[in-house]
């Protein structure tokens, strides 16, 4: 299990292994402390890091999915202690930022579909919506692809969100973390921030 987390509210990001998590950490904190390469899996425990301008703290957690070398036991592992750590903390989870590879991620969903398998990342997804935790998925490495609104569709459509994606801005996020290009993920993030004060101030004044 994981240790030593913070009281404080967070925004998770999750994702599997070398999609870019890291890097885009440090274009959302500043911070140049990451672990970044090739290997995937680097990430193993969560780290935690303030947001340059507000008031809450981004997880990393470990990744998921596919990690060449390591055994199916272990990764199952680090599954059980993603979903065990979001279901403890839902309540201080502000919102998850779901990592995908935009280059990669509709032929890995496609290969992982079937009767008896969900692909990871369409499993997290609607694991974080059943529990009411705001999930933007930042659609990563945007910079590689060529067909970017079919693309982004298409996520859509495995998602189970009705196409065209430019209607799930608020949802869909494409961004490019190493040319430093995450302003839709920063919008996203700041309309759920805004929807869910409001969503406070109306519990509140009803
Ligand atoms: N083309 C492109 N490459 C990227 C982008 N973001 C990250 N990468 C590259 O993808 C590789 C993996 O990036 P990391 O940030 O280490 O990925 P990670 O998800 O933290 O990996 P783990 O530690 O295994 O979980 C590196 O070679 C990055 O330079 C991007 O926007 N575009």
């Amino acid at each position: 299990m994981f240790e030593d987390r913070p009281d404080r509210e967070e925004v998770v990001l999750v994702g599997r292994s070398n999609v870019g998590k890291s890097t885009l950490m440090r274009e959302l904190t500043g911070h140049s402390k990451f672990t970044t390469g090739q290997k995937p899996g680097v990430t193993r425990s969560p780290n935690h890091f303030d947001w340059v301008s507000e008031n809450f703290m981004f997880t990393d957690l470990p990744g998921f999915g596919f990690m060449s070398g390591v055994e199916e036991e272990h990764r199952e592992q680090i599954k059980t202690d993603l979903v065990r750590y979001i279901e403890s903390n839902a309540d201080d989870v502000l919102a998850a930022v779901l990592v995908v590879d935009g280059k990669s991620v509709i032929d890995i969903i496609d290969r992982h579909s079937g009767p008896d398998e969900i692909p990871h990342d369409v499993e997290l997804f609607h694991f974080l919506w059943d529990l009411e935790v705001p999930t933007i998925v930042a659609v990563n490495k945007m910079d590689k692809v060529d067909d970017r609104d079919e693309r982004l569709d298409d996520l859509c459509d495995r998602l189970g969100l009705h196409p065209p994606w430019k209607q799930w801005r608020e949802t869909i996020a494409p961004i490019s973390a190493k040319r430093g290009d995450i302003d839709a993920l920063n919008e996203a993030l700041r309309t759920q921030f805004h929807e869910q004060k409001r969503d406070d101030l109306l519990k509140f004044v009803s």
